[in-house]
């Protein structure tokens, strides 16, 4: 197993797109620890294909170097730098049996047939397919098909890192949850790195240990599921994670106060923000209170949606939208004012977070 460096990583897909600034990655500077469960968590084209095949040797990287350790595998095919991958369709031999189809990685690399054995006996019984250990792959369902990419992966001990794509994709939805939790199991027995690839918050949030979270080509935030909530690094990590997602709402900065409306909300320990800059306050909707008019700053109330335990109330600060979660039963006048949690308050510059002291 290895620590794999991203250094200074840009990527477009030809000459002429790299000359037109097309960046389908612009700029990826990062480390994942040996051992690590990571999630690259990102909407539709924001590059965490890109940045997968670029790791595991399926895409030469227009700048930058790849580093396994201190090795540079960045022109080193995905069968030399040893990683193991798991796509969103099952890659597997539809006219072999399960056994042979874990065998088979494990008679390349020409371990002892005896070592074989044990290690797919073993993986058998985790994926829990023991009892169709001897059918062919072909009549087995998706699931079934997917557990095996998953076994041909984790079989081998060799691994550097093992790398999956969407993998619960073809996967019926009551088993995803069942599938996510083996997965999360089996990163913890074998402690191997772990790369997923996902644009579904709830699988990242639950698999990874550290979510990269990536937009338009650049990674915005690497964190806990902890920080992504409570310090998004950019209003997109706000937006993406959380439902519903942080309310962003503009601001003016005057004198260590944040001006909404009429409103003036004291921020202390702010670093200088430079002129010119588009500023925004940011507050998740758990850390919004809705109180009587004259308590806070006025909002008109336009929806009250009901969802399990609590409340989601849709109001409107100065014809921005706004969102607070409120426990179920709480009194919702058309005519509400809002408070804002103050150790919950982010102030953007740019869309990037400002620090605070
Ligand atoms: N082979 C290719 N040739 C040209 N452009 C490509 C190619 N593959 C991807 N792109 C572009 O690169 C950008 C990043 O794509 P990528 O597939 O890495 O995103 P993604 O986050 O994995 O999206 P998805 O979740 O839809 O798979 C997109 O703008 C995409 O259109």
């Amino acid at each position: 197993m290895a620590r794999i460096r991203l250094d200074h990583i840009r990527h477009a897909y030809s000459p002429a797109l790299a000359r037109a600034g097309t960046f389908a990655l612009r700029e990826v500077d990062h480390a994942f620890e040996d051992g690590g469960a990571y999630a690259l968590l990102g909407p539709s084209g924001c590059g965490k294909t890109t940045l997968l095949n670029i790791i595991s040797g399926l895409l030469t990287p227009s700048e930058g170097k790849v580093r396994f350790d201190d090795r540079d595998v960045t022109m080193l095919t995905p069968e030399a730098r040893n990683i193991a991958q798991v796509f969103q369709f099952p890659v597997i031999y539809d006219t072999m049996t399960v056994r042979e189809n874990l065998a088979f990685p494990l008679k390349n690399r020409k371990l002892p047939k005896a070592e074989i054995q044990t290690r797919v006996a073993e993986m058998l019984r985790r994926i829990g397919l023991g009892e169709k250990a001897d059918r062919k792959a072909r009549g087995l369902t998706a699931d079934e098909k997917q557990k095996i990419s998953l076994g041909r992966g984790l079989v081998r001990s060799d691994v550097n890192a093992i790398l999956f794509d969407e993998p619960l994709t073809v996967i019926d939805p009551h088993m995803k949850w069942q599938l996510r939790s083996e997965l999360k199991q089996l990163h913890h027995e074998f402690a191997m790195t772990m790369i997923y690839v996902t644009h579904d918050q709830t699988e990242a949030l639950t698999f990874a240990d550290k979510v990269v979270v990536m937009y338009d080509g650049e990674v915005v935030q690497i964190g806990t599921p902890e920080e992504l909530f409570e310090r998004p690094r950019h209003t997109f990590v706000g937006y993406f994670i959380g439902s519903p997602g942080m309310n962003v709402l503009p601001c003016r900065l005057e004198a260590g106060e944040a001006v909404i409306a009429d409103a003036r909300i004291a921020l202390s320990g702010l670093a200088p923000v430079a002129a010119g800059q588009k500023t925004e306050l940011g507050i998740r909707p758990e850390f919004v209170e809705i109180v009587p008019i004259g308590d806070g700053i006025p909002v008109s109330v336009t929806k009250v949606e009901d969802v399990g335990s609590e409340r989601i109330v849709r109001a409107s600060l100065s014809g921005h939208p706004l969102s607070a979660i409120v426990p179920e039963g709480a009194a919702i006048p058309a005519d509400a004012a809002v408070r804002f949690a103050p150790h919950a308050l982010n102030v953007y510059a740019d869309s990037w977070l400002v620090e605070r002291a």
